[in-house]
């Protein structure tokens, strides 16, 4: 038995764009409102279980919170329909549902009648509300002087303790502070043991695989891939590397084309360093790498005059702070340079380029031992990260866990 059914679903929204102005627009219009139409989601189909978590995923403005809002009943579709099983708490637009001038006590009493709870039962359970949202101080005051954080952990709590067969929940977590957000993760796998279906749209990866079953995206309005949470995450980061890497190369491009122009003003020219490029573990050049992943840095030269083996190839990487994450060269690494070529390549090999979350910045460069520069190319490459673990930091560390 399913507790969500959405069956070829499609939403239009309508956007009004006026009544037309001219007098050509009014004789062909003949004053009807100017239209336009927006399709959201178009044709979708999804099938939850009774327990299940799902997550859904996707770029901006994909359709997950319109699917969501569809779900929770709060629009209605255009075609296809919607079948939910059981009592549906929805954490979906903050405070919706919440009178601002209303304290918080009377807006827990006015939301838990909402869901058919008598007073009689809300006496009883507001203690555990008030209790979870940790709002005791502020419990008696308008909630139009909570900020998001409180509106949230008040809306959080009445949404768990109505006792739902089936949740949805928008983003929402992210707006607790670390301590409530840790809360709301506990009561979800409580959630889940206790057998009650859990939809959750999220932009935090890592939230997802780890508190979902499956995860779905949704791409313009239709779903693009459904599976396991580690599957759909990795199409999905593969999919925005993808992108990236388009945009990334194409300004890389120009800033190559820009460098021909311009004079080489640091270092000697005898060696000087022709391109730079990041490649993945198949050899294609890339922006984009997921925490793990396998990565060359490969450095092309061309040797301008006779310098021995007096030659050293470093590599450094910054993150956007300016901090300078991990650099080397081939002289601390001890290797040794003897007769270089008129023109060549230099692969600097990384088995797993454990970097967290970001955007990175590559300096690449070509000195003699002493230091002093060949050519030097500050920020030569810009690249992202993603991690489908959120570990705080810079870089993963290479670890395990031994519980004694
Ligand atoms: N009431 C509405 N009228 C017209 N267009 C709307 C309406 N609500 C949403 N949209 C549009 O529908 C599209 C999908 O919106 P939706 O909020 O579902 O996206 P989303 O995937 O949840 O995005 P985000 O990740 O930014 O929250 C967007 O282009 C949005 O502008």
């Amino acid at each position: 038995m399913y507790a969500i059914e959405v069956n070829n679903v499609t939403k239009i929204f309508k956007i009004h764009r006026g009544k037309p102005t001219t007098l050509k627009d009014r004789l062909i219009l003949r004053n009807r409102n100017l239209v336009d139409e927006f399709i959201p989601l178009n044709n979708v189909s999804l099938k939850v279980k009774k327990g299940e978590s799902i997550g859904i995923i996707g770029e901006n403005g994909s359709g997950k919170s319109t699917l969501l809002k569809l779900i929770s009943k709060i629009i209605y579709p255009d075609k296809g329909e919607i079948i939910t099983r059981g009592k549906v708490s929805s954490l979906i637009e903050l405070g919706a549902g919440f009178h601002p001038d209303f304290t918080g006590r009377e807006n827990i009493y006015v939301n838990a009648s909402i869901f058919g709870f008598k007073k009689r039962e809300i006496d009883k359970k507001i203690d555990d509300i008030i209790s979870f949202s940790e709002l005791e101080e502020f419990i008696d005051v308008p909630v139009r002087t909570y900020s998001s954080g409180m509106y949230m952990r008040l809306a959080f709590s009445v949404a768990i303790n109505i006792d739902p067969d089936i949740l949805l929940i928008d983003e929402i977590l992210a707006v607790g502070d670390e301590h409530f957000q840790k809360k709301c993760f506990n009561k979800m796998s409580e959630f889940k043991k206790r057998d009650i279906t859990i939809v959750i749209v999220s932009h935090d990866l890592g939230s997802i695989e780890r508190l979902c079953d499956k995860a779905v995206w949704i791409d313009k309005g239709i779903v693009k891939e459904v599976g396991t949470p580690r599957d759909v995450i990795r199409s999905y980061l593969d999919f925005l590397a993808e992108r990236d890497n388009k945009k990334a190369l194409n300004d890389k491009e120009k800033s190559i084309k820009a460098d021909i122009i311009e004079e080489h003003t640091i270092g000697t020219g005898e060696i000087r360093i022709t391109d730079v490029k990041l490649l993945d573990a198949t050899g294609e050049e890339k922006n984009t790498f997921v925490t793990g992943d396998e990565a060359s840095i490969k450095i092309l030269y061309k040797r301008n005059a006779e310098v021995g083996n007096d030659v050293v190839f470093g590599m450094a990487i910054y993150n956007n702070n300016g901090l300078n994450c991990y650099g080397t060269n081939t002289h601390l690494d001890n290797i040794n340079i003897k007769a270089l070529k008129d023109k060549g390549e230099v692969i600097f090999r990384m088995r797993n380029l454990n970097l967290l979350d970001g955007e990175y910045f590559l300096d690449v460069s070509c000195h003699r031992v002493s230091g002093e520069l060949y050519d030097y190319k500050k920020s030569v490459l810009t690249f992202n990260m993603y991690s489908l673990i959120k570990e705080v930091g810079i870089f993963r560390l290479d670890h395990e866990w031994q519980i004694l």
